[in-house]
């Protein structure tokens, strides 16, 4: 079986007619268990799209994803499941739920369907550094415990995938490096397949490769050398 995430000739347009947008051309992509991986590339070039379809949220119009060895294509109520059980997604650090507590916000992936192995909500939050403020709510966080509390809730289903978007934006330099080496360090210890896509050069000495995504088509990654 084949583990991590498996993209293979995956295509997306979106339209139809003249006002046909190509987001993806012919994308492959194989990020191990236990790799962190970095997507860069120009606004537009497609790297939304690419966590959309990597992530279950987008079926393309072609190609194959594969999360955890599970093929994507097939019923929406499959889809939902593996979205649900495998894939964990990180995205701007405002993405909480006003109204939760940290330790609710983190619980909330458990209360959508039967989740087997969980971690537990309160050791999570003091695994990613946010101990002692479980029962905050989103205002009362600083930027950086908010994207934190929000790592937590995406690794509390323990997801072979871990998909994030632009995780440092918000964040100052000290903060992005001690988010980033938090996504790597789970990524190696949880043994996921990690794609971070990011406008931020200092995020890529943390990731294992770089790939760059220039108009829907996918570089040939590079290992990260710096
Ligand atoms: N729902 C949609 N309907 C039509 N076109 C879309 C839609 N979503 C994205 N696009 C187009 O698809 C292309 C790829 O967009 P995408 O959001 O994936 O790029 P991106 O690399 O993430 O950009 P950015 O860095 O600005 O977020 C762009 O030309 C965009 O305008």
């Amino acid at each position: 079986m084949s583990e991590g995430l498996l993209l293979e000739r995956v295509s997306l347009r979106y339209g139809d007619g003249e006002e046909t947008t190509v987001a993806l051309e012919e994308v492959s992509l194989r990020v191990e268990p236990g790799e962190i991986i970095a997507v860069v590339g120009p606004s537009g070039a497609g790297k939304s799209s690419l966590l959309a379809v990597a992530g279950g949220l987008t079926v393309p119009d072609s190609g194959r994803v594969l999360v955890g060895g599970v093929d994507l294509a097939g019923r929406e109520r499959d889809r939902a499941r593996v979205r649900r059980e495998r894939i964990g997604y990180v995205f701007q650090s405002n993405n909480l739920i006003p109204s939760l507590t940290a330790v609710d916000q983190v619980r909330l992936p458990l209360t959508f369907g039967r989740v087997t192995d969980p971690r537990d909500p309160r050791e999570l939050l003091a695994a990613v550094g946010v101990e002692h403020k479980e029962d905050r709510r989103p205002h009362q966080l600083s930027g950086g415990e908010r994207q934190r509390v929000g790592i937590a809730r995406a690794l509390v289903t323990r997801p072979d995938v871990l998909l994030v978007d632009e995780p440092t934006a918000a964040l100052d330099r000290q903060r992005s490096h001690e988010v980033l080496e938090l996504l790597a360090r789970e990524t190696r210890e949880r043994r996921m397949a990690t794609v971070v896509v990011t406008h931020d050069h200092d995020v890529l000495r943390h990731c294992d490769r770089v790939f760059e995504m220039v108009d829907g088509r996918l570089t040939a990654g590079e290992p990260v050398t710096a």
